[in-house]
């Protein structure tokens, strides 16, 4: 696989770690410069992104290449910022832990845009829900008015961050971004009050003369054109900006009111901005007693106005002091030099407060409504490392910075690295390379480092001026190996460092400092007097910025350079707390234009990003590594004996997997607590797979639940068949019960009845002797006499004895009258005969009886029984 990478990416390789002279930077730096010959701006050291500034659209942020990348293997594609953003959020959702995105390079390197792709491919490629669109654009937006109030142009990028962000995007369990957080540090006020040549002040400042309306510029008291504010035209530089403020004014605008900006909100904001500007162009004359006044104050009662304080008493403020004694007050006059410094201080003091209410601002409509467990991806993106002709206490601070930010590269990479495989175990050859600690501890160590000693300067009484503040840096670190001011530098040296700087050598290289305004900007000093004229102030944002309890507060503030030291340890532990990825930006050219490789610039970025070190490391290490519990978690289901559950030690699991899928010995090695997999050919083949048992799994899953709610479902129906079935047959039993109640009655009645059958009808019998009337004579219907001789007759119960007699009579009679209508007349006449001849012959004549072989019977016509026409007629025979 690693060969396709290679096939995949004509220009160079795509990754260092695929170089053959890894360990060379003129092969480096020659694969750098022909992929971006190529307009190929990223290349990887393993995980790490390679950035360099193309300072042109390529076309690669499009929505098309962000679907490309969206869910990719990391190495599957070429190198992007939205592979690293995609490998972030994607290793986020599956392990649920915090990530973080730090991007490094020096100012105009591109950091601030990686940032901004990185927030847009996750806006527009992750899973959203309508009531969370107004997040997503929150989140988009809070870009440009941060951008507008603490960029600005400087002589090495047009759209430089003078404030360091580290921002929070928070997503709920399915990875749905549901809100988020900005924490800024250190933005250089200065620049409000002072700008370089050729720089330009924050852009708002021209952003709201450019594109604010007529009525508003009015409501203000402000003219369109900048070059009439001493706080804008100092650096002359306005005029030759690339930045468009009108276009950029529109974006803005419209992004305060997606932010929850209200209209007084603005209208309060924007009074702050425009009273900056009127307060820059207040200008002071020394009265004969050396006293500063102010003869016109048309500024004074516009800022009067626009931020609701009394103009008097800011007069006083601006050229008053108001020193406390024993028991009593006492104003005292401000020379012009000190009114100069007090309206700066106060310019300052506003716009640092009002900047940290916006970020404030933006951080109640960013935060998230959710009560979900949340993880983050954290982007950071602090001012790069500064090297101007002129460096003063802003850009002691912001390398101090970058300082500390490469000590966190150190710790988790080249450090933790080697670390980690002495830990673990793993065979290893140390790295040799520069840690920076030493560099941090001169700055930063308490009692002894340069901001102790500058802080103790700033407040030990007496006299205390830069220049003492240097004496002291000479003696108390003076002999530090990366510390150097002229009286300690060689013949060579000292030409190169001026009597009030000092140098120290970063990591980066040598930076020259001008200790004039150290003691100045540290104090960060805003007249006690000035301070309550603010705390008055009727504007609600300054109602929020200047607390009346600040008043009382007696206890002095810590400094400028402590603040920032211990905010920035804050930054570290919360990037501590995070799985980091690292995105390295170079800047090609000092002089931004396009396709432009400056070679001894990119070196010198090269050598101090520790890139070399970096590869060297990834070379000789291992692609990835994961804790056995996090691995066999994620992979579990490749193998039979894993899946779904391993009740072994996580090591076992692992192994037992490993060798199921077939990994050969030389493309890993187990660790005590991790396994590290050498090459990503190995892992992609292992995600692949993943995924492919990923659809396996879903159809199991699937499947399992499917079953669970049938099986639900069935069970709900079987309880109501049951309950159904319960109901019938209770209605069943209660019907039979019925039944059997009413039989028993009847049962109980025929019995009564048959007791009672003798009796003459009553009640107790009436029923029974209809039945057995009914009963006999249905009964009798099929035992009826056949014919005359058939003497059998059904015997009636007693009570239809005569009805039953009479029947039988009329029975009989009826057969005798058939029989009779059957004799012929020839039969009768000889019937007649033999009558009337056993009537001469018997007891006459001896043997009779015997003479016939069935004895002659006259009796069988019973006369009772005989119909009176018969009789008749048989006498008449007989007589005859
Ligand atoms: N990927 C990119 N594609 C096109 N242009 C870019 C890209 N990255 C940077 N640029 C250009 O370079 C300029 C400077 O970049 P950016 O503001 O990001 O630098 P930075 O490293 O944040 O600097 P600073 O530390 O001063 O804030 C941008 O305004 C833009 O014009």
């Amino acid at each position: 696989m690693e060969g396709a990478l290679t096939a995949r990416d004509k220009v160079g390789v795509q990754d260092f770690v695929l170089l053959d002279a890894y360990t060379s930077e003129a092969a480096f730096l020659d694969n750098l410069r022909k992929r971006f010959s190529e307009n190929l701006i990223y290349t990887y050291i393993g995980t790490l992104l390679v950035s360099v500034n193309p300072y042109q659209e390529l076309g690669i942020y499009t929505l098309s290449q962000m679907e490309l990348y969206q869910g990719v293997n990391f190495f599957e594609l070429p190198p992007h910022v939205y592979a690293i953003a995609d490998n972030a959020y994607r290793m986020m959702c599956s392990e649920l832990t915090n990530h973080l995105i730090l991007i490094s390079g020096e100012s105009g390197a591109g950091k601030t845009e990686a940032s901004k792709k990185i927030l847009q491919y996750f806006a527009m490629t992750c899973p959203m829900t309508d009531s969370l669109e107004i997040v997503r654009d929150r989140l988009l937006l809070s870009n440009p008015v941060l951008e507008a109030f603490g960029n600005a142009k400087t002589l090495r990028n047009d759209n430089s961050s003078r404030f360091g962000k580290y921002m929070d995007i928070q997503f709920d369990f399915k990875g749905i971004p549901i809100g988020g957080h900005v924490i800024s540090y250190l933005i250089e006020k200065s620049r409000v009050v002072h700008q370089n040549q050729g720089e330009r002040n924050f852009h708002i400042f021209y952003q709201l003369l450019e594109g604010g309306g007529e009525e508003l510029l009015a409501y203000l008291g402000l003219e369109r054109d900048p070059q009439l504010y001493r706080y804008l035209s100092q650096g002359h530089g306005a005029n030759e900006s690339s930045v468009n403020d009108k276009n950029d004014w529109h974006t803005v605008s419209s992004a305060f009111s997606v932010i929850d900006f209200t209209d007084d909100d603005l209208e309060n904001l924007f009074g702050i901005i425009a009273s900056i500007l009127h307060l820059g162009n207040i200008c002071f004359r020394e009265n004969h007693r050396g006293c500063s006044t102010i003869p016109v104050i048309h500024e004074i009662k516009w800022i009067a106005k626009l931020l609701g304080v009394q103009p008097s008493a800011l007069l006083e403020g601006l050229t008053h002091r108001k020193i406390e004694a024993q028991t009593e007050e006492v104003m005292c006059p401000l020379t012009l030099e000190l009114s100069v410094y007090a309206r700066d201080a106060m310019a300052k003091a506003v716009y640092g407060r009002t900047f940290t209410w916006l970020v404030n601002k933006i951080n109640s409509s960013l935060a998230s409504k959710e009560f979900t467990k949340k993880t983050v991806i954290g982007l950071v993106d602090i001012y790069g490392f500064e090297v101007f002709d002129k460096n003063g206490f802003e850009q002691f601070c912001i390398n101090y910075c970058n300082e500390k930010l490469q000590q966190l590269l150190i710790e988790n990479t080249l450090k933790a690295e080697q670390a980690e495989y002495e830990m673990e175990g793993i065979e290893w050859e140390p790295i040799q390379y520069f840690n920076n600690k030493i560099i941090c501890d001169l700055v930063e160590e308490r009692h002894r480092g340069i901001i102790s000693i500058l802080d103790e300067e700033c407040m030990r009484p007496g006299p205390a001026t830069d220049l003492s503040f240097l004496e002291k840096l000479e003696e108390k670190v003076g002999k530090h190996a990366h510390f150097q001011t002229r009286k300690l530098a060689g013949p060579m040296g000292r030409k190169r460092i001026g009597w009030m700087e000092f140098r120290l050598f970063h990591y980066a290289g040598e930076v020259t400092y001008c200790t004039k305004g150290f003691l100045e900007k540290n104090n960060d000093v805003l007249y006690r007097h000035l301070k309550e004229v603010l705390c008055s102030s009727q504007n609600g944002i300054l109602k929020e910025c200047f607390l009346a309890a600040e008043l009382d507060n007696r206890r002095r503030s810590p400094t400028v350079g402590t603040q920032f030291k211990n905010s920035l340890s804050s930054l570290l532990e919360i990037l501590i707390s995070k799985e980091p990825s690292y995105i390295r930006c170079i800047k090609p050219n000092e002089k931004k234009e396009p396709s432009k490789f400056d070679d001894f610039l990119i070196r010198h970025q090269v050598k101090y990003l520790g890139l070399m070190e970096h590869l060297r490391v990834r070379r000789a290490g291992f692609a990835y590594r994961r804790k056995y519990e996090h691995f066999l978690q994620r992979y579990k289901s490749l193998c039979p004996d894993t899946w779904p559950h391993w009740r072994g030690p996580p090591a076992e699991g692992v192994e037992r997997l490993i060798k199921y899928i077939g990994y050969k010995p030389e493309e890993y090695k187990l660790g005590r607590t991790k396994i590290f997999i050498r090459f990503p050919r190995t892992l992609f083949a292992t995600e692949d797979a993943f995924e492919f048992s990923k659809h396996q799994l879903v159809a199991r899953i699937q499947a399992t639940y499917r079953a669970c709610l049938e099986r639900r479902a069935y069970v709900k129906k079987r309880q109501a068949a049951i309950k159904l079935e319960t109901h019938w047959r209770r209605v069943l039993a209660r019907k039979k019960a019925e039944r059997r109640k009413w039989a028993v009655f009847i049962v109980r009645r025929f019995i009564k009845g048959f007791i009672h059958r003798d009796r003459p009808l009553c009640p107790d019998n009436e029923e029974f002797i209809v039945f057995m009337r009914k009963n006999y004579i249905l009964n009798l219907r099929y035992h009826v006499p056949k014919n005359v001789l058939d003497k059998s007759w059904l015997t009636p119960p007693g009570i239809l004895e005569n009805a039953s007699e009479l029947l039988r009579r009329m029975c009989t009679r009826n057969l005798v009258r058939k029989y009779c209508r059957g004799i012929s007349a020839e039969r009768k006449a000889l019937m007649q005969q033999k009558v009337v001849t056993s009537a001469v012959f018997r007891g006459k004549k001896a043997g009779y009886a015997e003479s016939l072989n069935q004895p002659f019977a006259d009796s069988r016509i019973d006369e009772g029984d005989i119909n009176p026409k018969v009789l008749q007629l048989l006498s008449n025979e007989k007589i005859q």
